[in-house]
């Protein structure tokens, strides 16, 4: 079922810069892991903000469970849970705790159910023991992980993340992946990413776009996308430097498939190596 939607999308900023998101349409199916993988500039931003209904579009088509985000706003933006790029604007608690606390109690949920949900998620982040402290003087990484335990407090089953391994140390951006990954599989969380970490890719995603000065130009899984090292380049991002190695290897006639991840291209070598 497809819960989000954008084609043709033009829009246009107030100092009259364009931005028009056309080539494939977006689409995202219930219960995917949606990365959307895109040089600076490309139009990620954009995307998500129209999809979160704080943009209108000038043309095309925006859907989020059938309806347009900026008319429905509160409508849609119940579905919705957010981690913006810059988590100082969305921060906005005394504590940790009241800030996880905040939607949860601007909708109303019983104090000891969001009390329960509060300490359940930030136990899970690792962030438990910030509860009490004032969210400003956290470190960046942890700012992300604060951000992403209040969006999660009410459930929302889009969850959108705007480059949220930025900012976090390697142990922190594979909790990350992580939690998401499990988020996804117990409550069926829709998920939509951007970053243009590209290493994370195949561990999170179960379809990638990848975007270019706005256009959508590829759609497909990681080994998809991935093995179309030229369109990659064109679009300023790199494929994972042992994809690059394999297709070397494949054009001096050693077809070892088009690995993603060290544990698939460790596999391949040692059948190869094996074989000898
Ligand atoms: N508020 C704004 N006013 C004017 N132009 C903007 C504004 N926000 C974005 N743009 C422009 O729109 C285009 C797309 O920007 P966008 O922020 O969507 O890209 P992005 O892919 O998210 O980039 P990054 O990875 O650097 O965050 C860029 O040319 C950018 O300069």
């Amino acid at each position: 079922m497809e819960i989000v939607k954008v084609c043709c999308l033009k829009h246009i900023y107030p100092d009259k810069t364009e931005v028009n998101l056309c080539g494939l349409d977006f689409v995202v199916e219930k219960g995917k892991k949606v990365v959307v993988l895109g040089a600076n500039g490309s139009g990620k931003t954009t995307l998500l903000a129209h999809v979160l209904g704080l943009l209108s579009p000038v043309e095309g088509i925006v859907e989020v469970m059938g309806k347009q985000p900026h008319k429905e706003f509160n409508e849609v933006r119940k579905h919705l849970g957010v981690v913006f790029q810059n988590v100082d604007e969305q921060i906005i608690g005394p504590t940790v705790y009241d800030d996880m606390a905040f939607t949860a109690r601007n909708d109303k949920m019983p104090k000891n159910e969001i009390d329960t949900k509060v300490k359940e998620i930030a136990k899970t982040l690792r962030i438990d023991e910030l509860l009490d402290k004032i969210p400003h003087y956290l470190s960046g990484g942890q700012k992300k992980k604060v951000a992403l335990a209040g969006a999660m407090v009410t459930n929302p089953e889009i969850l959108i993340l705007d480059e949220p391994f930025d900012a976090l140390d390697p142990k922190s951006k594979w909790e990350m992946v992580e939690y998401l990954n499990l988020l996804n599989k117990e409550k069926g969380t829709s998920l939509i990413i951007t970053t243009h970490d590209i290493n994370v890719v195949p561990h999170i995603a179960d379809v990638v776009y990848v975007i270019d000065k706005g256009v959508f130009t590829l759609k497909g899984c990681s080994e998809e996308v991935f093995n179309e090292i030229d369109l990659l380049k064109e679009a300023n991002l790199e494929a994972p430097l042992f994809n690059e190695l394999f297709n070397r290897l494949k054009k001096r006639g050693y077809d070892l498939g088009c690995p993603v991840t060290v544990e698939d291209a460790e596999a391949q070598l040692l059948k190869l190596l094996e074989g000898h």
